[in-house]
């Protein structure tokens, strides 16, 4: 059964519109976690507009699931702040600063040497490493030379496509995914998953180890409650 992590940006969102500490991130994150998620993943920007660098902080120290942080290893900071927090996992994203949220994986062509260089210094600190990809087969086959541990499927195209026409959503997704457990990368997944696309994905993929939800998780609670969504999340991987 695929983990669950469960990506809190959006409460530090929340927090961050008044300036004061409610709702207090570290809390929910040991909610979640008391609540079943089986790991916590944030992702601070340069701006620090929702996950503040202090809070990785805050949280390393508490939590006892699986950390996930994911960000671009471009920003000096960002390399610095997970080789001083060694979480059980890097997510590497490519996003551009400013950007309103991910909307695309890595060229892992063109910066194949870049990625074998970071993710050799992540590993060598004890850090598992996921890259963020776009499921297309040479992309995958680039990803496995770099030395990643596993890849983190960039579900947006599946998500907006799975009311439409589900059968053709999945199909490059099974493509990629059968490729990377051939070339022996393990594999991630996330964005845009919700409680009506997250199970016919989890039973198509069935290597898929993790998938890190946070914008319709956390929207989901406010009408659900957190600790009912968590369990809801959960059955559709079972
Ligand atoms: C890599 C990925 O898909 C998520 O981390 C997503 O980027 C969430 O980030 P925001 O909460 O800033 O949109
Ligand atoms: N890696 C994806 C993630 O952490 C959450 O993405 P989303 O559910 O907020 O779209």
């Amino acid at each position: 059964m695929a983990h669950l992590s469960v990506n809190i940006n959006k409460i530090a969102t929340l927090r961050n519109s008044r300036g004061g500490n409610n709702p207090d991130l570290v809390k929910v994150a040991l909610d979640c976690e008391r609540f079943g998620a089986q790991g916590i993943t944030v992702h601070p920007r340069p701006d620090e507009r929702h996950i503040r660098y202090q809070d990785v902080f805050d949280l390393k120290a508490v939590i006892a699931t699986e950390f996930n942080i994911e960000g671009n290893p471009t920003e000096q900071k960002f390399v610095e702040l997970v080789l001083a927090n060694k979480p059980a996992q890097v997510t590497l994203v490519p996003d551009a600063e400013g950007q309103l949220t991910s909307n695309h994986g890595w060229d892992t062509i063109k910066h194949q040497d870049y990625l074998k260089d970071i993710i050799a210094k992540f590993q060598s600190a004890g850090i598992r490493v996921s890259i963020f990809v776009d499921p297309e087969n040479r992309m995958i086959e680039a990803a496995a030379t770099t030395g990643t541990d596993r890849i983190e499927l960039y579900t947006e195209a599946y998500a907006s496509q799975y009311h439409v026409d589900k059968e053709s959503a999945i199909k490059p997704y099974v493509e990629a995914a059968n490729l990377a457990t051939q070339l022996g990368l393990g594999i991630n997944a996330g964005h845009d998953l919700d409680l009506h696309n997250l199970k016919y994905f989890s039973q198509q993929i069935p290597d898929l180890l993790e998938v890190s939800i946070g914008h319709a998780l956390i929207s989901d609670a406010l009408y659900l409650g957190l600790e009912n969504t968590i369990q809801m999340y959960l059955r559709q991987l079972n």
